[in-house]
């Protein structure tokens, strides 16, 4: 009988090219993500060694961290414009596909890449990022890679990498109502820290993951480089397949049905082992906020924040005391007692069309708190016209919400849209390291119901006591 494998083993047996005892392997890339932050050198190391980019049409491109969210093409930094432009010169000058700023695909890179359909089950794929993690949702085999191994990517369409060990985070139980995939994926990490999966590619199973859509399942895997990970990975099934009918990029008619029967074998086959397994009950979950300046700092909303003496190391106690500190915190408030001075909801985390709507059906006739600045950043183009078609700009605007353009946004303070020192945030992003979101800003990381609701009461509160308006 053939070894039982899992999922990360099938994917990774089917793109080894070399394997040698000792050494890290060469696997073959099916998928390269471009931005313009990681590439520029990467193309001049290609142009100074007069080489082409080996596949071209394997390679995509789009810009996202220096766009302007407001004004877009007024984009006044010297080194994002410089980034931007060059961006553009070096996918004419190589012959890769740009979705640049006048195209309704242009975006956060992994909010576009699943939207196309480019992401598809069984595919490696690398971007100069870490949250490239987000495309394993498709049970791809999705990571972030420097710029010197985008350079090689581009050059060999082949990657060197050592094979990881495997983990299961299996999510058992429901969720409840008023819970997300962002409060899972906070809660894993708050319960096990963000370096448990180190050296690991996760692979999410259990009943809640399989209730959860791609957008959710995006979410879940997008953070997976926060507790450490390689990569995480969500075994396609039919929610996957619905999702990929009929996307530009996705195979079609016939050939679609076939890429289907061929993605129905990506399962961790009965019987096989991961190297660690570990658990979460979602049944068990509350509306997750982050208190500290890792997102592994986290707790639910119906909780305080923690008073450093109780952590039982030594380096978590100092940890949390500097986190406290930097955050402008008092140990044993309420989280519901913490004022909020700016809301912002986008990021490839949490910027597709279903966390718009989360957060416009809790934003829906009412008013944003006068002490709150809080902004909207559709993950993408596509997101933002899909919203709009749903009137869901109109319930933000009318509930005085600032309606942007795609772009990473305040989900790291690269472009106009920055904390002022001292300004805390409720963000539906990824990471809440200290400056992150601007010099001496805060941030406390939400899913995008609880990042709305912020907004209009002027501090966090627990979304599942909210009241809906029709
Ligand atoms: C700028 C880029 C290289 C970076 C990353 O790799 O993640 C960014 O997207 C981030 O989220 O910090
Ligand atoms: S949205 Fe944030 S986390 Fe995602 S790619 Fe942009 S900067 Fe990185």
């Amino acid at each position: 009988m053939a070894t039982k494998k899992t999922l990360y083993e099938k994917i990774w047996d089917q793109h080894v090219i070399v394997e040698e005892q000792g050494k890290p392997s060469i696997i073959y890339i099916d998928l390269h993500l471009i931005h313009e932050v990681t590439s520029p050198q990467a193309f001049e190391g290609l142009r100074l060694a007069g080489r082409q980019v080996r596949r071209p049409d394997l390679t995509f491109a789009t810009m996202d961290h220096n766009v302007p969210t407001k004004d877009r093409f007024n984009i006044t930094d010297p080194i994002s414009k410089q980034q931007i432009d060059t961006l553009t010169t070096n996918c004419e000058e190589f012959g890769v596909k740009l979705f640049d700023l006048n195209s309704i695909d242009q975006g956060v890179v992994h909010v576009m890449g699943p939207e196309l359909g480019l992401t598809h089950p069984g595919k490696t794929i690398v971007c100069g990022d870490s949250h490239t993690s987000t495309h394993g949702a498709f049970g791809a085999l999705a990571f972030g890679i420097g710029t010197s191994e985008v350079e090689h990517v581009l050059a060999t369409q082949c990657l060197q990498q050592s094979k990881s060990k495997t983990m299961e985070v299996r999510i058992t139980g429901e969720m409840n109502p008023g819970i997300t995939a962002k409060d899972i994926i906070l809660g894993v990490i708050a319960k096990y820290g963000t370096d448990f999966a180190t050296g690991y590619v996760i692979e999410y199973t259990g009943k809640a993951i399989r209730q959860l859509s791609m957008e959710e399942r995006m979410t879940v895997c997008n953070m997976s480089i926060e507790a450490g990970a390689r990569a995480g990975l969500i075994a396609p099934d039919e929610v996957t397949f619905e999702y990929l009918r009929g996307r530009e990029y996705a195979p079609q008619g016939e050939a679609y049905e076939q890429a289907v029967a061929n993605w129905k074998q990506l399962v961790t086959d009965e019987g096989a082992e991961y190297d660690t397994v570990v658990e979460l009950d979602a049944s068990t979950l509350i509306p997750q906020v982050t208190w500290g300046t890792s997102p592994g700092m986290g707790t639910d909303i119906s909780n305080v924040v923690p008073t450093p003496s109780e952590f039982p190391t030594d380096n978590q106690r100092k940890a949390a005391e500097k986190a406290i500190e930097y955050m402008g915190l008092t140990p044993g408030t309420p989280m519901t007692d913490i004022p909020v001075d700016v809301v912002f909801i986008g990021s490839c985390t949490n910027g597709r069309i279903e966390d718009l709507r989360a957060a416009a059906q809790i934003a829906k006739g009412y008013k944003v708190s006068e002490n709150v600045k809080a902004m909207v950043v559709p993950g993408s183009g596509r997101v933002k016209l899909q919203a709009e078609k749903e009137g869901l700009d109109k319930i933000f605007t009318e509930a005085g919400f600032e309606w942007r353009d795609a772009g990473c946004s305040m989900c790291l303070a690269m472009n106009p849209d920055y904390l002022l020192p001292g300004e805390r945030c409720a963000s539906t992003s990824n990471r809440n390291f200290e400056g992150r979101q601007g010099r001496d800003g805060r941030t406390h990381l939400v899913s995008p119901a609880m990042a709305a609701a912020a907004a209009i009461k002027g501090r966090f509160t627990d979304v599942r006591d909210w009241e809906l308006k029709a």
